[in-house]
């Protein structure tokens, strides 16, 4: 695994919200992955803003960090999405630094490839394993994204492919236009973090954490517990980045 990147990417300072707005134990973290052009960003955007950017600009990694209601139930949520990753000719993978750590951070992952290019289809599964070496216990909320199914006439994976990969994932193939709807794009990501709720619910992230050594916040007095967690954790990241 080759690692380059620089600048504290994943500690760019998460806007908090006043203790009082925090919705407690309901902060998921999502991190958006997937090959270079396939949609990450534009998804991103038209999942919070129900808007399409169509011109194309390299993705550095934002943060975006809003609250928004699932349902009925509000939730603190933060997507970060992540620059591309590349096979490279030994089908090894390229997968920057500033990428680990929000693979670390994240409590779920959207893997994005375009249905328009097979070879961001491919990168999908060495790019799963590559989280479950970060994240080795527990089920890891996953979702498969197919993008671009507006260019029909340029489909390169038939959506079996997704469906059967999504299979192999342990999660649920979507395919989506960020271009053209919203719904497809908002679905995806509702399921993903109900996902992800549904596994705070389970104790999966307290065992997932385990990795971490962190037990998952379980006392009345969340909020702290809550900030000395988030203090370890990018202690951790800390560290990590000075591998
Ligand atoms: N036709 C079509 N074009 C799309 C769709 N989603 C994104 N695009 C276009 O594809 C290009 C890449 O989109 P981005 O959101 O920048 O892709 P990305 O994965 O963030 O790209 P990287 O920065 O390389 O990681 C842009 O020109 C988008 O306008 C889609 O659903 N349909």
């Amino acid at each position: 695994m080759s690692s380059g990147g620089s600048g504290n990417f994943l500690l760019v300072p998460i806007p908090e919200y006043p203790l009082l707005d925090c919705v407690p134990n309901k902060t998921v973290k999502i991190a958006v992955l997937g090959a270079s052009s396939v949609g990450k960003t534009a998804l991103i955007v038209r999942f919070l803003t129900k808007r399409f950017i169509g011109d194309y600009e390299a993705n550095t990694g934002a943060l975006y960090s809003r609250k928004v209601t699932l349902d009925v139930e509000e939730v603190s949520l933060q997507i970060q999405d992540t620059p591309c990753v590349s096979l490279q000719d030994d089908e090894g993978l390229y997968c920057q630094e500033q990428i680990n750590r929000s693979i670390y951070w994240a409590d779920g992952y959207v893997f994005v490839f375009s249905i328009t290019d097979h070879s961001s289809y491919r990168t999908i599964q060495p790019l799963y394993q590559h989280v479950r070496r970060i994240h080795p216990s527990g089920n890891i909320p996953v979702i498969l994204v197919g993008n671009k199914s507006d260019l029909l006439r340029a489909r390169q994976v038939p959506a079996e492919e997704g469906e059967t990969l999504a299979a192999s994932l342990g999660g649920v193939y979507f395919e989506t236009s960020a271009r053209e709807n919203h719904d497809s794009v908002h679905n995806a990501f509702l399921h993903l973090c109900q996902e992800v709720i549904r596994s705070f619910g389970s104790g999966n992230g307290e065992k997932r954490r385990g990795g971490l050594h962190l037990a998952r916040p379980k006392s009345p007095n969340m909020q702290e517990l809550k900030r000395r967690f988030r203090q370890v954790l990018s202690s951790k990241v800390k560290s990590a980045t000075t591998l």
